[in-house]
């Protein structure tokens, strides 16, 4: 289901969606989950759109930087998802969808019609909620969008960006809530550190334990070309620190193209 309506005005700040009844959807499609511990599941896939973020390397660009999107209730979306018989798994994506407290009502109802959900979250917002896997992506220094790197702009996002994009405690309230894998995106050698101390930062302050095998390494690329350059790199650097290196499937089936 493409969704392609409604486009609001984003005032400077604003996450681009702000409230109105029911949840702003992107997309939603069925495909394999393409990334993470269940990779090559089949599943439905809801994109919210808005986000609280913007990294310049945003995949999903008409959820962040310039959002679209049609607003449908949570009966639609279910009534939706349902229509695809063979899935028992739903990811809810975004944009942020913990953005949208009607997030946690959509992620009730899907399990209580007996789905397994996975949350993909970028780690700054906490809800409880039905969640069987959150799959955290906390963003590193090397995703800003500085005026170099922004896509559209000249880093006007910069600096709200690094402010919000670590988050010690709300981290810390979803691997002790969930099941969880913390997945990061590699764009460089250069992350390992800061990687590294925040997984240590995380195992002092959180109450759960949190094994190498939940620390999940992911090639940037949104491109087939792009991963060709990264996935080497990120691949070693698994090895190296003994990491799980995750693939970005969906990418190497179908490269860029939309609803995959
Ligand atoms: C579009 S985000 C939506 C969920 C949430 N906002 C987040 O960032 O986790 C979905 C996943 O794609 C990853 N992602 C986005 N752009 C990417 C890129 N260019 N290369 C690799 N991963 C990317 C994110 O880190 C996240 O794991
Ligand atoms: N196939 C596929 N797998 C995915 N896993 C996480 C995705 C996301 O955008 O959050 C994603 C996606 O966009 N497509
Ligand atoms: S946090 Fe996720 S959706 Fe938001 S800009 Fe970054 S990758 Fe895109
Ligand atoms: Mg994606």
């Amino acid at each position: 289901m493409p969704v392609n309506s409604d486009v609001p005005t984003v005032e400077e700040g604003s996450t681009g969606t702000e409230t109105k009844d029911g949840l702003p959807v992107n997309e939603l499609f069925y495909s394999l989950q393409g990334e993470g511990k269940i990779a090559g599941m089949p599943s439905v896939f809801v994109r919210t759109s808005g986000c609280n973020l913007r990294c310049w390397f945003c995949d999903s660009f008409h959820t962040s930087w310039d959002p679209t999107h049609a607003w449908l209730d949570v009966d639609a979306v279910i009534n939706r998802v349902t229509d695809y018989k063979k899935a028992n798994h739903v990811v809810v994506t975004g944009g942020e969808p913990l953005l949208h407290d009607e997030t946690t009502n959509l992620l009730d109802r899907l399990s209580d019609a007996g789905y397994h959900t996975t949350v993909e979250t970028n780690g700054t917002i906490y809800h409880d909620t039905s969640i069987d896997l959150v799959s955290i992506s906390p963003k590193l220094a090397s995703s800003t969008p500085t005026a170099a790197k922004d896509p559209q702009g000249d880093g006007e996002w910069a600096d709200r960006h690094a402010d919000r994009r670590i988050d010690i405690d709300t981290l810390c309230q979803l691997v002790e809530a969930y099941d969880f894998q913390l997945k990061f995106v590699v764009t460089d050698r250069d992350d390992m550190a800061e990687i590294n101390r925040l997984v240590d930062r995380l195992r002092d302050a959180a109450d759960a334990v949190i094994r190498d095998s939940d620390v999940l390494l992911m090639p940037e690329g949104s491109t087939r070309e792009r991963l060709s350059e990264t996935r080497e790199l990120t691949a070693e650097v698994a090895m190296e620190y003994g990491y799980q290196y995750t693939p970005r499937l969906h990418v190497e089936l179908w490269n860029d193209a939309p609803e995959t």
